[in-house]
């Protein structure tokens, strides 16, 4: 059995039309660790004709995977989950290396995405249509009956992002293959030698030619190519918010699932549990260094518990490590220079603004230790802008209404958390908060897999999760039968 190193230097090429191929002028793009700066691999950069070579392939072979029964495609992607998961350690080594999460969190992510897999094999056979009798409508007649089956739309583009370079690609790949699609997959620069290394596993695992196609590049360069390709039937996006609206403008009529930016509250009320809010809160915001569209980035706190839970939240955020992906560290380098500075001047202007820091605020490079802000005014941009980093403003409130009200103000609907310990004051909180999914005493989140995972607003469009993501990349066919 075929078993990844991890080597120092990784020149990984793609895979087009059931070949490991380079790309024709020989473009690369060099790929550096966000952590050490050194160089970790190269991939090529595609142009325009090599991307219609690759929706070429993927249309061919789709036509006939479209034939292929259900529990063959099911074996497939087995197989795949066992693959990535026996080489868990060499593939999160490189997640750990090329995206600088942690390195227990990087291998986490590769057990993750191989249960996804699986689930999603056994799901989708279970993916039926329904029978519809005319009778059943008010003077229709008996004779009559709609066959409503679900086929898949065709070629399937999934884009993702660097955060989880191997969950949020699987968790688009395996769904579209396992209803009959073929695919396109654009990952993010910064953890497309991982997302490659992935698909090295699912062609070990029977991948047939031409079914999955990987096209590497800027996406400022070969984003639009891909996006306005004819030969596209869906787009699976994960990424920022004004990447992916931009994306919907240019697409036109193809349906698109996008999961985009967030600006979660935790709202937390005077009854709450505030050891346990402080603990959610903490892993909520802070994990990967905040790199994540779920982080908790705002703490909406009713004053009478406002002292007591910036106390217990100071204390959690402290503990936490700083240092290097490889260590462990809870708090790792950022992903890139921008985003660096990015979040710098958010803290710069929120300290202009008054809030006070209760924590260290140190940064080396692209490293910075957790800040945690108390007394924000909404009228500073922390209150609303997504930092993608570990960084935590606390924004004291007089009531539910006005946490309500700030938690909707924003041009984000991910996720919410209410913590109370009473539930119908939860209920209520949640029914009026415009946002896909309220986590009641808990932390905003994506897991398990098979939840339904949704933004309203500028966070997104569509469901995923896997029963939600298996339709997604499928439509309904009716036959009617008139007997
Ligand atoms: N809701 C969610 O589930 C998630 C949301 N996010 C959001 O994403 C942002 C950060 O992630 P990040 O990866 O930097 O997001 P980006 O939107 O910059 O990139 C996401 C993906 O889109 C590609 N891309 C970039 N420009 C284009 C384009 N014009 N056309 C097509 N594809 C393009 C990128 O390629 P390349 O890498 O080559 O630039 C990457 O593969 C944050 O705002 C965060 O909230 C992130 C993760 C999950
Ligand atoms: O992209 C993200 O940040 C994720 O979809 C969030 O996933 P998580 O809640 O499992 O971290």
């Amino acid at each position: 059995m075929t078993t990844h190193s991890v080597e120092a230097f990784r020149q990984k090429n793609v895979l087009l039309g059931g070949e490991w191929q380079e790309n024709e002028q020989g473009n690369r793009i060099t790929l550096d660790s966000p952590s050490s700066g050194e160089d970790i691999g190269s991939v090529p950069a595609l142009n325009e004709a090599e991307v219609d070579k690759a929706v070429e392939a993927a249309r061919g072979a789709q036509k006939q995977w479209q034939k292929t029964p259900l529990h063959e495609r099911k074996q497939l992607l087995l197989r795949w989950a066992d693959k990535l998961e026996e080489n868990k350690e060499a593939i999160g080594t490189v997640i750990m290396q090329e995206v600088a999460k942690k390195k227990s969190s990087a291998v986490d992510e590769v057990v993750r995405t191989a249960d996804f897999i699986r689930h999603t094999a056994e799901e989708g056979v279970r993916i039926n249509g329904e029978l519809l009798t005319g009778d059943s409508y008010n003077g229709g007649p008996a004779g009559k009956t709609a066959q409503v089956s679900r086929v898949p739309l065709g070629v399937v583009l999934a884009i993702a992002p660097f955060n989880y370079p191997l969950n949020l690609s699987a968790s688009k790949i395996a769904p579209a293959l396992m209803t009959g699609n073929s695919v396109i997959f654009k990952p993010a620069t910064q953890g497309s030698l991982s997302g490659i290394m992935m698909m090295e596993t699912l062609e070990e695992a029977g991948l047939p030619k031409g079914l999955v196609n990987v096209t590497t590049g800027r996406g400022s360069e070969i984003g639009d190519v891909l996006v306005t390709h004819d030969g596209i039937d869906q787009i699976s996006f994960t990424g920022g918010s004004g990447t992916g609206i931009s994306m919907a403008e240019k697409a036109g009529m193809v349906p698109m699932v996008l999961e985009l930016g967030g600006k979660d509250p935790a709202i937390v009320l005077e009854d709450a549990d505030l050891d346990k809010a402080a603990k959610e809160i903490t892993g909520g915001a802070f994990s990967y260094s905040g790199q994540r569209c779920t982080a908790i980035k705002r703490v909406l706190v009713k004053e009478e518990a406002a002292d007591e839970l910036v106390a217990k939240l100071k204390e959690k955020v402290e503990a936490l490590s700083v240092g290097k992906p490889e260590d462990d560290a809870d708090i790792t380098p950022l992903i890139n220079d921008k985003g660096a500075d990015y979040l710098q001047g958010l803290i710069d202007d929120t300290i202009a603004d008054g809030a006070e820091v209760t924590t260290e605020n140190k940064r080396d490079g692209r490293l910075f230790s957790p800040v945690l802000f108390d007394h924000v005014s909404t009228e500073s941009r922390i209150a609303w802008e997504e930092p993608f980093g570990p960084v935590l403003p606390v924004i004291r409130v007089k009531d539910e209404d006005e946490a309500v009200k700030i938690a909707n103000d924003s041009e984000y609907g991910l996720q919410a958390s209410v913590f109370t310990q009473d539930i119908n004051t939860a209920h209520r909180i949640a029914d009026e908060l415009e946002v896909g999914s309220v986590q009641v005493n808990g932390k905003t989140s994506r897991g398990p897999d098979h939840f339904p995972f949704l933004g309203v607003k500028n966070s997104g469009m569509g469901v995923q999760g896997v029963r939600y993501s298996l339709l997604s990349y499928t439509r309904e066919k009716v036959t009617v039968i008139n007997q």
